[in-house]
């Protein structure tokens, strides 16, 4: 078995691959924190050959992982930002400093669809650029859903947006505190989303496939007016991409990659930009 794990500022998620069939056996999560506790909170390491690791955690929570896992499993990779990698260069000055989770998701993006514009929404809301031919241009980092309810102390932290709530119900004005807030945040994320996607595309003549990802994926999904794909393991993607462990990962087949829907036409993004900038 493999354990991929992509370790956030929120929530530590896991999953488990048969190296043979590269089925998914099993997947949780766990609150990021310092001390992992093999058994309760990852499944039993001894069925385990190897580890990929994505963190963007403190350097100790990664470090305290790694050197848990190392007792137990014979092989552990950890992934880092590097200047190139699998077609792709990394945009940012001083690549070491991109996310990992970015980087991942750019280049599990990058080998599903070509240039694309990868979204991670979790703790942060992070979008990122690839073009046609690799080149990653950087991104936008915004608060994520949580984070920007948390930080208007109204009272209202603890109720959450429903994530089976409709966009349309979601973008009307609250008429309750709670309501007026998650609406509000709502609507910041969405229309970032769209408006960054269109003006990128735009500036750069070209019309990009969009991956959506993070714990808050399938609720903004819903407000995004242009066609995309959810891919819950996008960052796992990149994992298989960078140290590909099974003859299906040699290949090029990442675990769980979604169809990608062409996306729609640059001239009608183009329109899009403009009808929103008489408004
Ligand atoms: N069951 C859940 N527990 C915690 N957060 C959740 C849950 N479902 C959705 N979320 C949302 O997902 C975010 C965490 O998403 P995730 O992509 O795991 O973030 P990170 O990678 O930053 O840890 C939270 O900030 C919250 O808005
Ligand atoms: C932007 C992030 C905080 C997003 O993390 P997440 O929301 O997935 O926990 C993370 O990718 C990070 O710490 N990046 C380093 C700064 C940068 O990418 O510029
Ligand atoms: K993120």
């Amino acid at each position: 078995m493999i354990l991929d794990l992509d370790i956030g500022n929120t929530l530590s998620k896991w999953r488990l691959k048969d190296a043979d069939s590269s089925e998914i056996r099993s997947r949780g999560a766990v609150w990021t924190r310092e001390e992992w506790r093999p058994g309760a909170d990852i499944p039993d390491l001894d069925v385990v050959e190897a580890v990929r690791i994505s963190s963007v955690a403190r350097r100790a929570v990664l470090d305290e992982t790694v050197a848990l896992l190392r007792q137990r499993v014979g092989s552990v990779h950890v992934a880092r930002s590097t200047p190139e990698a699998l077609g792709v260069t990394n945009g940012y000055e001083e690549p070491e400093r991109l996310g990992v989770d970015r980087w991942l998701g750019a280049l599990a993006g990058y080998q599903l669809a070509g240039g694309c514009c990868a979204v991670d929404c979790g703790s942060a809301i992070t979008i990122d650029f690839v073009l046609p031919g690799g080149r990653h241009l950087g991104g936008y980092i915004l608060p994520g859903l949580r984070l920007m309810k948390e930080s208007l102390k109204l009272g209202t932290r603890n109720v959450a947006i429903d994530p089976d709530s409709e966009a349309e119900e979601l973008l009307v004005p609250g008429r309750r505190t709670v309501e007026a807030v998650n609406h509000g945040i709502y609507m910041a994320a969405v229309s970032a989303i769209n408006r960054v996607y269109a003006e990128v595309c735009d500036s750069e003549g070209v019309a990009l496939p969009l991956l959506v990802t993070g714990g808050d994926a399938r609720v903004v999904s819903r407000g995004l007016q242009v066609p995309h794909a959810v891919w819950p393991d996008m960052v796992y993607g990149g994992l298989e991409a960078c140290f590909p462990l099974t003859a299906a990962e040699r290949a090029g087949r990442m675990a769980g990659a979604p169809w990608v829907p062409a996306p729609v036409g640059l001239e009608k993004i183009r329109a899009g930009l403009a009808f929103s900038m008489l408004l």
